[in-house]
């Protein structure tokens, strides 16, 4: 059955007071397979009005929210066919305007065109001399090593390495050590080394799809990602796999539930992690290769592995998406309109105030960059919290996922809108922290990197400075 996201926000919705199978914010379809979302535009911003199954509604082909304009742009209608999709929607105000219909006289026109046209002239002269520089400059650098292309490298680099295709016989499978929504994670052994093999059901080829083409990005390899070694098919199931580096910890999850940390290895968690993300979302280009910049969309301490040096490395990469970089606008349009796994949303506990509401305009680069900030933000106080150095006597609290204190441990979507997005709360930062030499630095850090306002949060590339300077100012 179709499951949907249900939230009314209007008395006028009387009729869907009986609405049927609704379980806190999720709704069961009987009828349909389409979810339906309702938002009104205030301030500029869509805000949900009604979301539930759509028992009107009986084709809705795309996957994702789409939405589309009423009443003179004051309301949009989203209609959408996977799991859960209609909290997020896909909304570009700009398309939302009105046409504008302005009928000008000749004269007028004439007035307005002549400048109009020396002013593009001028800007065509000035684009046709700088790429003319840039070719000159690129055939100086191509003369070195290849003398008989003087092509332009293409403005599309979204350039994928090819990994090895694994042959499902050359790998022993041990033990499972992990189950995620989707994948059984086994511990196993391929060339004589000891790897993680995730393993994806046929019916989830597309994350599989999704997470093998962010692995298959130049330029991946790097501390804080979990190392890839290639995929393959099972022959017998036709399930897909991937080869990874075996994080000896598992899960930061696991880890934290398990043990406490010291004041430099809590550092090295954090540290290890926050670069791990600023390298995720950087806009690489090095020896003619280009590493766009990616937001992963489901950090969470289930997605961020501890290995035996006892650093992170970020994994599962099923909802991440490649974003455009400024330089390289055109480039992987197809990457970014792949949708799906926002529509699955992340960790209900790690969704940014924004996400948690569904106003954010998925096409834009910095949300979601920004969204994966507030996730680090939590991450952070969920290492400091098992830190016993940050503890008087060293006891410390048992580990707990953010809001579990508060909102329990099944928490509902609407639980977490109403406490973290409408009351503007966060986890809490114990009190004596402020007496520590470095607590208001951390509590300054986890603030900056959770604010409410997407723009105010500190990017990850500073979220990696910070913990730099805090650690030269203070070593417990
Ligand atoms: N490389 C690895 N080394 C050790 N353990 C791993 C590794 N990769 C994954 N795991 C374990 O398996 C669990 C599930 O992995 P993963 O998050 O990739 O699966 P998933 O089905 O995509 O999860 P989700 O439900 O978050 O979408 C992790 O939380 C972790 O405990």
């Amino acid at each position: 059955l179709r499951r949907c996201v249900f939230q009314v926000t209007s008395p006028n919705y009387d009729k869907y007071a009986a609405a049927r199978n609704v379980n806190g914010s999720i709704q069961l379809c009987e009828n349909t397979h389409c979810c339906v979302g309702y938002y009104v535009i205030m301030n500029g911003q869509p805000k949900v009005d009604y979301l539930a199954c759509d028992s009107v509604e009986k084709s809705c082909p795309s996957s994702v929210c789409e939405t589309h304009s009423h009443f003179n742009n004051r309301f949009l209608r989203c209609v959408c066919n996977t799991d859960l999709c209609n909290s997020n929607i896909i909304w570009t105000p700009e398309s939302e305007e009105p046409p504008h219909t302005y009928t000008y006289p000749a004269a007028e026109i004439l007035k307005m065109a002549v400048p109009l046209a020396v002013i593009l002239l001028v800007m065509f002269i000035m684009i046709i001399a700088t790429k003319r520089r840039s070719l000159f400059k690129e055939k100086k650098q191509n003369l070195q090593s290849s003398c008989d292309d003087y092509s332009l490298p293409s403005p599309c680099s979204c350039q994928t390495v090819k990994s090895p295709e694994i042959d499902f016989a050359h790998i022993e499978l041990q033990q499972i050590v992990g189950q995620g929504h989707f994948a059984t994670v086994f511990q196993g052994k391929y060339k004589g080394s000891v790897v993680a093999v995730k393993v994806l059901p046929a019916d989830w080829k597309p994350k599989f799809i999704t997470e093998k083409e962010i692995y298959e990005l130049p330029l991946m390899t790097h501390a804080g990602i979990v190392h890839f070694l290639g995929t393959g098919r099972k022959p017998d199931d036709n399930s897909c796999f991937i080869v990874l580096q075996f994080a000896e910890y598992g899960s930061l999850h696991s880890f934290l539930s398990k043990h406490t940390t010291s004041w430099m290895s809590s550092l090295k968690l954090c540290q290890s992690l926050a670069q791990g993300l600023s390298y995720l979302h950087s806009d690489l280009h090095s020896n003619g290769v280009h590493k766009p910049p990616v937001a992963h969309s489901d950090l969470s301490s289930s997605n961020v592995l501890v290995t035996a040096d006892g650093t992170c490395v970020l994994c599962d990469f099923g909802c991440s998406t490649i974003l455009r970089s400024w330089s390289e606008r055109r480039c992987c349009q197809s990457h970014t309109t792949n949708m799906e796994g926002h529509a699955q949303l992340g960790t209900l506990q790690y969704m940014s105030p924004e996400i948690l509401e569904g106003s954010v305009n998925l096409n834009s680069s910095e949300f979601l960059m920004q969204a994966d900030v507030y996730a680090l933000g939590l991450l952070l106080w969920e290492i400091w919290m098992r830190c016993s150095d940050l503890f008087e006597g060293g006891i410390v609290p048992q580990h707990l996922v953010p809001y579990e204190l508060e909102l329990g441990a099944n928490v509902t979507l609407e639980s977490l809108i109403s406490y973290v997005s409408h009351k503007d709360n966060r986890p809490s930062i114990p009190k004596h922290w402020q007496l520590l030499p470095q607590g208001s630095a951390l509590e300054e850090l986890l603030e900056n990197s959770w604010d409410c306002e997407p723009d105010a949060r500190l990017t990850a590339h500073c979220v990696v400075d910070r913990l730099v300077s805090i650690q030269s100012s203070c070593s417990l």
